[in-house]
């Protein structure tokens, strides 16, 4: 689980995250006196008790280079180091792929004191510890998915003076704990709890409403029991709402803000239009893509969920395609075979649900493909980072179809807590007219969603299909209006094309519960069962009176219709429908 503490030798660089050098990123030399380009806003001076740091960057860069074999701090990693060090509390906000792990990492290498880290996934945590022990750092971790035994061992290491551990990665879950507490408590009195990280921190705003509490009980319960630990809040997908709104979820007293952009010019971003018309589908659009243009690359496809995963991995393998599927229904040896088997490169594209998501960190990632719609801008931004983190041009396409937005507005209000829809479906309606644009900027649109303007690219090079083949765009776009249109009229069909249309051919199926939004590998799996099964039950409105259970012809009737009713009332401009629709469902 754990290496022995050795934070001083210096480790072969493991050939995984955080290990090899950047063959482009960190090839340009060290601009260790200049300061970085990031932004670093310090609020209020710092009112803790802890002296400046007497460590300096050359410092940091030396134990960079000694133990990870990389030659200089990324801008923004020195100065989120710094704030820790100081016993500050921070917000670092910095793109995918920027190195926000090796912000909490180092504090821990430098300093006498355990840095401990609250990261959403096991699967990441395990990933992290193992590639952190490889290089000889001492990290472990504390889970429901270790033995009794195995906690009870990590937690004499942390008993220890000095502590045999350097690094501690939690679910939030297992930080809120009063064993745990208590421990590192103590650890705090002893002036050994160097920083508290939390990792992926949107995840408080995100999940801490629909189904992990524990996240929303970070700032009262840990914050209270650690008032004096400097705390650092981490994520590539805030938007100035979501950093505002964790920064008070999590108490930050005074943060020193380190923020620095969200650009990833290095990823081409495009939107294909499933429903046009094309020989073979969008099936075969995806399948030429993958023996033409991303021909012997890695990728990852992305699908809604855990049964889309599972047939579409199959359907490419007997199409030719060395795909795996992961999802968070597989037993954890399945998962982490599927990980290891695409991480070593025995199969080249990962078929996933956002289980897979999150902190993965394989260099050359080439594609990212979407094969439904993510569930929001953010989730679209963190998952398609995972393309290009060695700095190389990479592809991300989304696969856009209004039945699946359908899908996906349904399981958004599902899934969401209450006091979250309306700012979660306006989010997604948002992300929708991305798919949608047919002139303009995707790149720029993606970046005016986080509050940031582009940035000019470099001679030549374009970053999305809007930029690239503009011509081509707006002649999809069309057809696919003149299609809507035509459907309209033949069908009668009671949607406005465009922004709103009823899922008219997918339906609710039992065995199909793992549904995307729900992947999250919480450590408390009751409350994910209970939140799945709320999510997957049949909505009272689509049971026929007299009848205990629809058939599912007859749920998939009333869902469509109540999609309908939905979408009329949201556009607000179909009264005489929604009336129409409401007396439907009360006959
Ligand atoms: N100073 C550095 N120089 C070169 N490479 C670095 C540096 N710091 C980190 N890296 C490498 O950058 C890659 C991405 O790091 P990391 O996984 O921490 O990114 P991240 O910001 O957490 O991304 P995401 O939010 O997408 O998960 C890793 O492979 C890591 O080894």
């Amino acid at each position: 689980m754990s290496a022995a503490p050795s934070t001083t030798k210096s480790a072969a660089p493991s050939t995984t995250k955080s290990a090899a050098p950047s063959t482009t990123k960190s090839a340009a030399p060290c601009t260790t006196k200049s300061p970085a380009p990031s932004t670093t806003k310090s609020a209020a001076p710092s009112t803790t008790k802890s002296p400046a740091p007497s460590t300096t960057r050359e410092t940091a860069e030396r134990v960079l280079e000694r133990v990870f074999g990389l030659p200089c701090l990324r801008p923004g990693q020195w100065e989120a180091v710094s704030a820790a060090l100081s016993g500050r509390d921070s917000a670092v906000f910095l793109p995918t792929g920027a190195g926000k792990s090796m912000c909490y990492i180092l504090p821990a290498l430098l300093s006498s004191g355990v840095v401990v880290v609250i990261s959403p996934l096991l699967s990441l945590i395990d990933e992290q510890v193992a590639k952190l022990a490889k290089l000889g750092v001492a990290a472990a971790s504390i889970s429901s998915a270790r033995s009794k035994k195995e906690n009870a061992a990590v937690l004499e290491m942390l008993a220890a003076r000095p502590p045999a551990l350097r690094l501690l990665f939690v679910s939030p879950e297992a930080a809120s704990t009063q064993r745990l507490l208590e421990s590192l408590a103590s650890l705090a009195r002893a002036r050994l709890l160097a920083l508290l990280a939390v990792d992926e921190a949107h995840c408080v705003c995100q999940w801490g409403h629909d189904f992990r509490p524990s996240y929303l009980q970070l700032g009262t319960t840990v914050r209270n029991a650690l008032q004096s630990t400097p705390l650092m809040a981490l994520s590539a997908t805030a938007t100035h709402a979501v950093r505002a709104s964790l920064t008070s979820q999590l108490r930050l007293r005074e943060p020193v803000q380190i923020s620095r952009g969200f650009d990833r010019a290095e990823i081409f971003y495009e939107v294909v239009l499933k429903d046009l018309p094309r020989a073979g589908g969008a099936y075969a659009h995806l399948l030429g893509r993958l023996r033409g243009q991303h021909a012997a690359q890695c990728g990852i496809i992305f699908a809604a969920t855990r049964a889309a995963t599972g047939e579409l991995a199959l359907r490419l393998a007997s199409d030719g395609v060395a795909a795996a599927a992961y999802h968070a229904g597989l037993a954890a040896g399945e998962r982490a075979s599927a990980q290891r088997r695409w991480m070593d490169g025995e199969v080249r594209v990962m078929v996933a649900t956002i289980a897979f998501g999150m902190g993965i960190d394989k260099r050359d990632v080439r594609f990212v493909i979407h094969w439904s719609l993510p569930q929001s801008f953010e989730a679209y931004y963190q998952e398609s980072g995972r393309a290009a983190r060695d700095g190389a041009q990479a592809t991300s396409t989304l696969y856009y179809s209004e039945d699946d937005a359908g899908l996906a507005r349904f399981l958004l209000r599902k899934t969401s807590a209450e006091e979250m829809v309306a700012a979660r479906t306006a989010a997604f309606a948002r992300l929708v007219s991305y798919c949608r644009m047919s002139r303009g900027c995707r790149r720029a649109s993606l970046l005016e969603h986080f509050g940031e303007t582009r940035l000019p690219l470099a001679r030549g090079a374009v970053c999305c299909d809007l930029c690239s083949t503009p011509a081509e765009a707006a002649a999809a776009a069309a057809a696919l209006s003149l299609q809507e249109q035509s459907q309209c009229m033949e069908g009668g069909r009671s949607h406005t094309p465009g922004a709103t249309a009823p899922h008219s051919r997918w339906k609710l199926d039992r065995h199909d519960t793992g549904l995307a939004s729900s992947e999250s590998e919480s450590e408390d799996e009751g409350q994910t069962r209970k939140h799945v099964q709320r999510s997957s039950a049949v909505p009272a409105a689509l049971i026929p009176r007299g009848h205990k259970r629809a058939t599912s012809t007859e749920v998939s009737a009333r869902l469509n219709a109540l999609a309908a009713l939905e979408e009329a009332e949201e556009a607000s401009a179909a009264e005489s429908k929604s009336k129409k629709l409401r007396r439907y469902l009360n006959s």
